[in-house]
C-alpha cells in the first residue's frame, strides 16, 4: 500500500518557531491548547457539526509515523473529519493512533460526535507541544475546500493511548472570521 503523501511545504515546526511568521489573530487559533471544538462551538453554537469523512485502519503517512515513533509499515487507526459551521467546512482534521495504543478507547464509536468533546472530558489528558506547518495541502481535504495558510498538530495522551491530532484550517474559516492572509 503506498503511503498517503501531501506536499507539506516546510516541515512541521514548534509553534514558537512559526510565531514570527503569523499574525496574532492566527496565533490565537493555532497555539490554543484547549479544545478546538469548544472554540468553534463558541464561535457559533447553533451550527457546529462534525462531518465524518473516513475512519478505520490504515497505514500512517511518513510524517505521522515519525511523530508517533512508529515503523511506517505499522497499522494505525485514522479518523478524518470536517468541522463544519453550518454548511461550510472550517477545519479538516485527521487523527491517527497506533492500533496497539488504543486499549479499548471508544474512538470507533464516536461517529459524528467530536473527538475533542470526548477527549477533553477525560481526566488525566495530556497534550504534547503543538507544532505548526505552513501551507499544507493534505490530499484528504482537496475535495472539500482549500487549506488556509496554516495547519497544526499535537499528540494527545490518555494513559497509554496516544492520538496525533492534525488540524488544517480552511480558507472558508479565514474568510468567515476575516483572518489575515498569514
Ligand atoms: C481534538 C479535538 O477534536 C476535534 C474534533 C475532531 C474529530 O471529531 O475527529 C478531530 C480533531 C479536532 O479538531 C478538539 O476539539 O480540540
Amino acid at each position: 500500500m503506498t503511503h498517503d503523501r501531501f506536499s507539506a511545504g516546510p516541515h512541521w515546526l514548534p509553534a514558537d518557531a512559526q510565531r514570527p511568521h503569523m499574525s496574532p489573530a492566527w496565533w490565537r487559533w493555532l497555539a490554543s491548547r484547549d479544545s478546538l471544538t469548544a472554540r468553534l462551538r463558541a464561535a457559533n453554537p447553533q451550527s457546529f457539526t462534525v462531518r465524518l469523512l473516513a475512519q478505520g485502519m490504515a497505514r500512517p503517512r511518513l510524517d505521522e509515523a515519525q511523530a508517533l515513533g512508529l515503523d511506517p509499515r505499522a497499522r494505525i487507526w485514522r479518523r478524518e473529519v470536517m468541522l463544519m459551521l453550518g454548511d461550510t467546512p472550517w477545519v479538516a482534521a485527521r487523527s491517527v493512533a497506533p492500533l496497539a495504543s488504543l486499549h479499548g478507547a471508544r474512538l470507533q464509536s464516536l461517529g459524528t460526535r467530536s473527538l475533542g468533546s470526548w477527549l477533553f472530558r477525560q481526566p488525566g489528558l495530556e497534550r504534547d507541544p503543538i507544532e505548526i506547518i505552513r501551507s499544507p495541502t493534505p490530499t484528504f481535504i482537496t475535495a472539500h475546500g482549500r487549506a488556509a495558510p496554516w495547519g497544526r498538530r499535537s499528540i494527545l495522551r490518555l494513559g497509554r493511548t496516544s492520538i496525533l491530532v492534525q488540524e488544517f484550517f480552511l480558507d472558508a474559516m479565514a474568510a468567515d472570521l476575516a483572518l489575515p492572509s498569514r
